[in-house]
């Protein structure tokens, strides 16, 4: 299994963001994107993931492979924790919920409605979310926001035991995972468009 991003452009609200990115992940790799903020790390995955349209070039390999974590973590309030993860594995055809839940620390929360969780648990239990899927591709955005170190440490499991088992991961993070991951700087793709407002600032 290999995800294949070729001469891809990506913008937001129809202005161009980054341009010409390509770059391939394969089975048991990890690529990590690197840049400041608002250089177009969210707006690249979320095109991968297939959430927006690219404004040119191509996403292959990862058809219905793809789980994606963002910022939002989309849990459902009223659902216990238990109740969230088997409503996931549910929609992905999967059943056992029991290896994310331990894999999270979850197991002492399982009938705690997700509303009623702090901002690292519920972290916690959107990342959970990934391993219920039994998806190959993950794409996450940001995922050690709210996490403590113990919990950055139980994230960090899961990705290699995900890679281990032949799974990749493309992730933004500014956080040292201590994974063995290539770094893609996104800000070498900046687009024209991009470049040419930076100089319209500078100016002014
Ligand atoms: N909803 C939106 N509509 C229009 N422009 C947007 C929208 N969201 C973000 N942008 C702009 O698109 C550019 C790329 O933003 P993006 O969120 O992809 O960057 P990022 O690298 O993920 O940043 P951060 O590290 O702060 O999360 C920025 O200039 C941003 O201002």
């Amino acid at each position: 299994m290999e995800m294949t991003v070729t001469d891809l452009a990506v913008g937001r609200g129809g202005v161009p963001v980054l341009a010409g990115v390509s770059f391939a992940v394969g089975s048991g790799q990890a690529l990590v994107l690197r840049g400041p903020n608002g250089s177009g790390k969210t707006t690249l995955l979320r095109t991968v993931a297939g959430l927006q349209v690219p404004m040119a070039g191509v996403v292959a390999g990862a058809e219905d492979r793809i789980a994606y974590a963002g910022h939002a973590d989309g849990l459902k309030a009223a659902l216990s924790v238990a109740e969230n993860l088997r409503f996931w594995a549910s929609v992905f055809g999967q059943s056992d919920i029991a290896p994310a839940l331990a894999a999270f620390d979850l197991e002492d929360l399982v009938d705690r409605p997700a509303g009623r969780l702090s901002a690292g648990q519920k972290r916690r239990l959107g990342l959970a979310r990934l391993m219920v899927t039994g998806r190959d591709v993950w794409v996450l955005d940001e995922p050690t926001v709210s996490l403590d170190a113990a919990s950055v440490a139980l994230f960090a499991a899961a990705v290699r035991e995900h890679l281990a088992r032949g799974g990749a991961a493309l992730m933004a993070t500014h956080i040292e995972l201590g994974l063995e991951a290539e770094a893609l700087d996104v800000s070498r793709f900046r687009a024209a468009a991009a470049r040419m407002d930076a100089a319209d600032e500078a100016f002014l």
